[in-house]
C-alpha cells in the first residue's frame, strides 16, 4: 500500500509569465515566493511552492506532484511502479534541490504522457502564506480529462493505489490520494465529453471561509475575469464552488468544505446520474469555455532524471 501525504503541488506552462503573475497573485490570491528566469513559485501554505508556472509556447499541465508520507514510502512507490513495467527516474541531488525539494521521482502517467512527481518533503518557509484577497487553505485538486477513462482510473486504482470516492457516471472519478482524507486530490474525467481531447480540465484552490467565496463574485467580475461556473454546491464533495478562467482560459476553481474520510471503514463509494444536478445542487450550468483549455505538455523522459 502506498501512503500519500498530499497533493503537493501543479506546474503549469503558460503563455505569458509576467501576465499571470499578476493574475495568480493579485486576483487568486497565492504568494509568489520566487520568480527565476522563465519560472515563478507559489504558495498557498507553508511549503515553498504550490502552484509553478512555466513560460511556455503553449498554455497547458506539465506536472503534478504528491508528497509521500515517508523517505520509506518513496521507496516502495518506485518499486512499486517499476513492478508494473513503469520506467521511474530520480532526479538528481542538485536538481531537485534546484526546485526546493528533497528526493524527488518522475515518471511518465502510462495513458496521456502526463509527467507526474512524488517527492518526501519541500524546502519549509520561516514566514508562511500570509493572505491577501482571499485566505486560500491549501491546493485542493487537479481534474484532467483522459482519453481512456476506465483504463485511467484501473491505473490509479491499482498501481498508486488511490481511491474512489464518488463518481459521476461515465463523466468524472473522484479519487482521493491513500490516505489522506480528503474526498479527491485528483478528478479522472473523461475526454470523451470535451471532443475526445484529452488535456487539464481545472486546478482547485480550496478556500478557509464562505466569504473568500463571496469576495471572489465581485472581485472577478470587477477585474474582467470570465466566470464560467457557479456559484454553486457539488453534491459529491459537498463544497461550495465558484470557477473563473485564468488569462491562458485554463479554469481555476474555488471551493469552500469538503468531505472528509477516516482511513478505515470508509463509506462505500457512490456512483452519481449523468445529469446537470449531480454537478451542482444549485442549478447553475457551466459556460461554453468551461474546462476548455490547456493540453498536456510532453515531458521528455531524459530530461527528467536518471533511471531507478
Ligand atoms: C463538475 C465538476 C467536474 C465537479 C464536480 C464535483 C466536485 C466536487 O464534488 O468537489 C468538483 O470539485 C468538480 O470540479
Ligand atoms: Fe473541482
Amino acid at each position: 500500500m502506498i501512503r500519500y501525504k498530499k497533493l503537493g503541488y501543479v506546474a503549469l506552462g503558460v503563455t505569458d509569465l509576467e501576465r499571470s503573475i499578476t493574475y495568480y497573485r493579485d486576483l487568486v490570491g497565492l504568494q509568489l515566493n520566487l520568480q527565476e528566469e522563465g519560472v515563478a513559485y507559489f504558495s498557498c501554505s507553508d511549503d515553498h511552492h504550490n502552484l509553478v508556472l512555466y513560460q511556455n509556447d503553449v498554455a497547458g499541465l506539465k506536472r503534478i506532484a504528491w508528497e509521500m508520507e515517508s523517505d520509506a514510502e518513496l521507496d516502495n512507490a518506485a518499486d512499486t511502479f517499476k513492478k508494473h513495467g513503469l520506467d521511474v527516474y530520480e532526479l538528481p541531488t542538485e536538481e531537485s534541490k534546484g526546485i526546493f525539494q528533497g528526493r524527488t521521482l518522475r515518471f511518465i502517467e502510462p495513458n496521456d504522457g502526463i509527467c507526474f512527481e512524488l517527492y518526501n518533503q519541500q524546502y519549509k518557509r520561516a514566514t508562511s502564506y500570509q493572505p491577501t484577497v482571499s485566505k486560500i487553505a491549501r491546493l485542493g485538486h487537479v481534474v484532467v480529462s483522459f482519453s481512456d477513462w476506465d483504463a485511467s482510473i484501473k491505473f490509479f486504482r491499482e498501481v498508486m493505489n488511490f481511491d474512489t470516492s464518488d463518481s459521476i457516471d461515465g463523466f468524472i472519478n473522484f479519487m482521493r490520494c491513500f490516505p489522506n482524507p480528503y474526498h479527491h486530490t485528483l478528478g479522472v474525467s473523461n475526454a470523451k465529453l470535451r471532443g475526445d481531447r484529452p488535456g487539464l480540465h481545472h486546478v482547485n484552490f480550496m478556500v478557509t471561509d464562505m466569504d473568500d467565496i463571496g469576495r471572489a463574485l465581485n472581485r472577478m467580475p470587477e477585474n474582467n475575469i470570465p466566470i464560467v461556473f457557479g456559484p454553486g454546491r457539488h453534491p459529491p464533495s459537498g463544497s461550495i464552488f465558484y470557477y473563473f478562467l485564468d488569462p491562458d482560459g485554463m479554469t481555476v476553481e474555488y471551493s469552500f468544505g469538503m468531505e472528509e474520510f477516516p482511513e478505515e471503514n470508509p463509506r462505500k463509494p457512490r456512483s452519481l446520474e449523468p445529469r446537470p444536478d449531480s454537478g451542482d445542487y444549485w442549478g447553475s450550468v457551466p459556460k461554453e469555455d468551461w474546462a476548455q483549455a490547456g493540453d498536456i505538455l510532453p515531458a521528455k523522459p531524459q530530461l527528467i532524471g536518471q533511471l531507478l
